[in-house]
């Protein structure tokens, strides 16, 4: 099983927040860290979650049909993948290397499995935007609902000249116009609904009327007329499971009859920005740095689809993170730095202190490896996103993005593939993240420099992060894409 500790199939990693600082001083340390982790997956209480339901929780299998209940974040224990195959077994995830961590592909299974979707709400149209379908979309009409015109003109039945009837045009939302014979003709605007015996709608500016009679070229039966069920039956499925709530699709629900919309909600998140070196306006002075985290994780964990409650700005402070991680009212606490072993790294000691469940204490990555993933009190997700920031992008897509798709009950997103330009270094265990850009067309991209852990311009120029395999990657060797939100 190489690295067991990471194979078990439930959540649990290894057992304690500090063994990512053991690794993170030096190999002496890492194995002793690993048979601890290997232990903790052979318990099969451990992955399991201790006193896990609580109340206000659906239980285990209830959630997916049950609107209007409480959020529900009970972690949800996969079912064992014991095996050792499945994720992790791609030479790109560098399990194979044995690493401590896991490997960067089982990370983000772990992330998107750790916890169960959130209980499905029922919401007004208006209220769904941005949510994600919890079921799906059946159209509960056809539609159209009736035949109507495409078009201003006459409806006419047979062919022409035709006779016109006595009596109001067919509008739109009007009464059901008597029923044409062949050789009559009526005005009708579009919407409008088809007098029986309509054959076809001539269009306003194809036909002529001189004294009650109506001239024009005979449509073809059926022109310009939109049969009943046309774009669908009653019952079809319009749009599958945890489709975005996207204004498009509002106007297909409304459309398909729909007041309110059984939707799994956008996780709540809150940022707790760590760091009292942080500077929030003006230039750096006296060896403090501005905060570049606080301006980007938020809206990138809205990209990634949550609703970011607050961005909050803490320092260094224990007593603070401790009570902001005891009350928080969020589905998911993301914190920024202090995830490492520096004197004042405060995040590991805090989250044990408040009785945390290390879920990941790091992943085989480069930038990023100390990102972690717990479980606080309460089932709550929490994220620890390292301080450097591009080891802070790499942790938002690799844990909070898969981790926001399994709150959500989303499948993980399917990667793209494209081809290098130019070769690039890797780590000899671990996978790097690379900013690159695309060049000619999608299916090239070209490296892009100032990729260093601390630094963000090549980010921001990015169109999306290369994952280089353990090892690297030779030029014109095809690589997986994460693509950036907003790019
Ligand atoms: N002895 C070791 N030291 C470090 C290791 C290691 O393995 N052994 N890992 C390094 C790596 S990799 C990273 S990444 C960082 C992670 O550090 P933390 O998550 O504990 O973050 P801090 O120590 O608080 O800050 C690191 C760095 O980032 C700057 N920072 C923090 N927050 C922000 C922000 N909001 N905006 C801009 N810059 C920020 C901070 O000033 C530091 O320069 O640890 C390494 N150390
Ligand atoms: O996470 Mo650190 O370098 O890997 O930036």
């Amino acid at each position: 099983m190489g690295a067991g500790a990471g194979r078990a199939g439930g959540a649990v990693v290894i057992d304690d927040f500090d063994d990512a600082l053991a690794l993170a001083n030096g190999p002496a340390t890492r194995d002793g860290a690993r048979q601890r982790g290997a232990r903790a997956a052979s318990e099969p209480g451990r992955a399991e979650s201790p006193g896990a339901r609580t109340e206000g929780r659906a239980p285990e299998g209830a959630h997916g049909d049950a609107p209007d209940q409480t959020p529900d974040r009970a972690p949800r224990h996969a079912p064992g993948n014991t095996s050792g195959h499945g994720v992790g077994n791609d030479p790109e995830d560098g399990e194979q290397a044995g690493a401590h961590h896991p490997a960067w592909g089982r990370a983000r299974e772990l992330a998107h499995r750790a916890f169960r979707p959130l209980a499905p709400r029922r919401l007004s149209l208006e209220q769904a935007r941005g949510h994600t379908l919890a079921s799906p979309l059946h159209a509960l009409t056809d539609l159209p609902a009736f035949d109507t015109s495409a078009m201003d003109g006459w409806a006419v039945a047979g062919p022409g000249p035709w006779r016109l009837v006595e009596g109001p045009p067919a509008l739109a939302g009007g009464p059901l116009a008597t029923p044409l014979t062949d050789g009559l003709a009526l005005p009708i605007a579009t919407g409008a609904r088809l007098p029986e015996g309509a054959t076809a709608v001539l269009r306003a500016e194809a036909g002529a009327v001189r004294r009650g009679l109506l001239t024009g070229h005979t449509p073809e039966p059926g022109a310009d007329i939109r049969p009943r069920g046309q774009e669908c039956r009653s019952g079809a499925v319009l749009l599958p499971t945890a489709a975005p709530l996207t204004p498009a699709a509002l106007g297909l629900a409304a459309a398909a009859g729909y007041d309110q919309l059984a939707v799994r909600p956008r996780p709540r998140a809150e940022v707790l920005v760590l760091g009292d070196e942080l500077l929030h306006r003006g230039l750096p002075h006296d060896g403090r740095v501005r905060d570049a985290l606080g301006p980007m994780v938020g809206p990138w964990l809205a990209a990634l689809g949550a609703e970011v409650l607050v961005t909050r700005r803490l320092g260094d402070d224990a007593e603070a993170l401790a009570e902001a991680v005891a009350t928080t009212r969020a589905d998911l606490v993301v914190t920024t730095g202090s995830t490492a072993a520096g004197p004042v790294d405060l995040l590991r000691r805090v989250l044990r202190e408040r009785g945390a469940r290390p879920l990941v204490t790091g992943v085989a990555v480069r930038p990023g490896h100390p990102m972690l993933l717990a479980e606080l009190p309460g089932q709550i997700p929490l994220i620890g996103l390292p301080g450097n920031p591009l080891a802070a992008v790499s942790g938002l897509l690799t844990l909070a993005g898969p981790l926001l798709r399994g709150l959500t009950d989303r499948p993980l997103a399917e990667d793209r593939t494209a081809t290098l330009a130019e070769p690039v270094r890797g780590h000899p265990r671990d996978s790097r993240l690379v900013p690159v850009v695309h060049r000619a067309g999608p299916a090239t991209v070209r490296p892009l420099s100032y990729a260093g852990p601390a630094m963000l311009r090549g980010i921001a120029a990015a169109t999306a992060l290369a994952v280089i395999p353990p090892g690297g990657a030779e030029a014109h060797a095809e690589v997986r894409l994460l693509d950036l939100p907003e790019a």
